[in-house]
């Protein structure tokens, strides 16, 4: 067979790998500090440099190969990561090394979008009149301004290149005074703040430093009228079209939003007892809602009715029974090219396990046994909560429920890395970082398909 000289290129990306195989470290160094982008870079094997020294027991290579920012994602062509290689060939010092370091392949997943308690609920103050009161004055207080569901909020200017566009508007209690003389204005206690770096170290020091409490104001006063209050500033209302507003803020702010959006709409959906369909008061900051019919049997005892609700919806990557295929479907809403884990919502009187088994089969025909929780996610749209869950299949033929997936389908580990690698391809698009689906693709991914 004719060979084809290498091209200078190919030349060093094969001495590179080289030193992985025969883990020489200082060439590999020397070699990386001329040339960064070396690090990720395939050979004809198909095989990266972090592959090549976790097949042949190099620690020291994969620790260097780790601390240069190496991907640890790719698979070769046998869709095994540098994680499943050490772990084949038994250097397990090398496979819990790749398991143990860095956020996005531990195993252990990242904080999730709307995850961040950046406040303090202290949920015993909402029962205390004369504290609230006092908070609602203070002049440290923040006030979030929302035009009935949807916040107000400001372009972020800072980084550009960042996800994150919107800022949520932050009032103090003379810029929002006069709404609470209207009788339609809901005003929920959202928390405290908890100390951080920021706080005051002074009085920190002193003990005399109060956490500022936060309080969301829903309001459907006139929208361009309530604007006016930011004086000249590039401010608007988000509409919370999922794909454009609903992800776009700071972690610290995503996890306020969820927590007062959720609140509001209930308020907004639920102003009538649903007892016996009198007016209902706004109680304990704005978390309870209590009958004005004093006969109705809301009243008495407590009842759930009187309580924001959450919707609990089970999501869950189903694992071909041979470990190297994941499940994924499409709705008819979702942009080209997308899929995503199935989802449906828990029934009454039933186990999240049971869930699970019950919505894989109607949507998709297919069985699952072994079920394992792994993270949950509130989903502010409007008051979910996912519960994600690995499932293994015990049956593999697909037959749809046109009325809720348009299409489903096994992907093998080596598409779902490709796709996770590379970003969006035409065949195969994954729902967005922010979401449970996305981190529970990427979970068994870097887990590997042993639960
Ligand atoms: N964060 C994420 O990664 C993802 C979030 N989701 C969310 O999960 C939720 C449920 O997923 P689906 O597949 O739509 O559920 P599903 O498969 O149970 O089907 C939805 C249908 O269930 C019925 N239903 C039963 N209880 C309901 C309730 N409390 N609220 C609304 N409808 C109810 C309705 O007829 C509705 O059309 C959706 O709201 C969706 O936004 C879905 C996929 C990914
Ligand atoms: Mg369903
Ligand atoms: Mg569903
Ligand atoms: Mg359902
Ligand atoms: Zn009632």
């Amino acid at each position: 067979m004719a060979s084809f000289p290498l091209s200078a290129k190919e030349e060093i990306v094969e001495r590179f790998l080289d030193a992985a195989v025969r883990g020489d470290l200082p060439q590999l160094r020397m070699l990386l500090t001329h040339t960064p982008s070396l690090i990720n870079q395939t050979g004809y094997s198909g095989w990266t440099a972090l592959m090549l020294a976790a097949r042949n027991g190099h620690y020291n290579v994969v620790e260097a190969l780790l601390s240069h920012g190496c991907d640890k994602l790719p698979v070769n062509s046998s869709s095994q990561t540098a994680y499943d290689i050490a772990k084949f060939w038994g250097h397990s010092h090398i496979s819990n090394l790749l398991a143990q370091t860095d956020d996005r392949c531990s195993g252990v997943l990242p904080e999730l979008y709307f995850c961040r308690e950046t406040l303090d609920r202290q949920s015993d103050k909402r029962t205390d009149k004369a504290w609230l009161e006092a908070q609602q004055s203070d002049p440290n207080t923040v006030y979030l301004l929302f035009s009935n569901i949807n916040p107000m909020v400001s372009r972020c200017e800072e980084d550009k290149s960042s996800e994150v566009l919107n800022k949520l508007c932050r009032f103090r209690y003379d810029g929002v005074k006069d709404l609470f003389q209207k009788p339609t204005t809901k005003l929920i206690f959202l928390g405290v703040e908890k100390m951080n770096s920021s706080s005051s170290c002074s009085q920190v020091q002193e003990g005399s430093w109060e956490p500022p409490a936060w309080f969301a104001i829903g309001t459907d006063e006139d929208a361009t009228e309530l604007l006016k209050r930011c004086r000249g500033k590039n401010c608007f209302f988000t509409t919370f079209s999922p794909k454009i507003d609903l992800l776009t803020f700071s972690e610290e702010e995503a996890g306020i939003v969820a927590h007062a959006r959720s609140v509001l709409v209930w308020h907004d959906r639920y102003s009538f007892c649903s007892t016996c369909g009198s007016g209902t008061s706004l109680e304990e900051g704005g978390h309870k809602r209590r009958c004005l019919n004093s006969e109705c049997r809301s009243l008495k005892g407590v009842h759930n009715t009187c309580y924001p609700r959450v919707d609990p919806v089970v999501i869950m990557l189903v694992v071909h029974p041979d470990r190297n295929q994941c499940l994924l479907g499409r709705k008819k809403s979702f942009p080209v090219g997308m899929f995503s884990c199935l989802a449906g919502f828990i029934e009454p009187g039933e186990a999240i396990e049971d869930a699970v088994r019950r919505e894989v089969e109607e949507e998709s025909g297919v069985k699952v046994g072994l079920v394992r929780y792994i993270c949950s996610q509130p989903w502010p749209m409007p008051s979910n909560l996912m519960i994600g869950c690995l499932a293994i299949a015990t049956s593999t033929n697909i037959k749809v429920d046109q009325n809720e997936i348009e299409e489903a389908r096994w992907f093998t580990r080596q598409q779902i890395a490709e796709s996770l690698h590379r970003g969006a391809n035409p065949a195969l698009m994954l729902p967005p970082s922010q979401t449970i689906a996305h981190q529970l693709i990427r979970y068994w991914i870097c887990k590997n398909a042993n639960l």
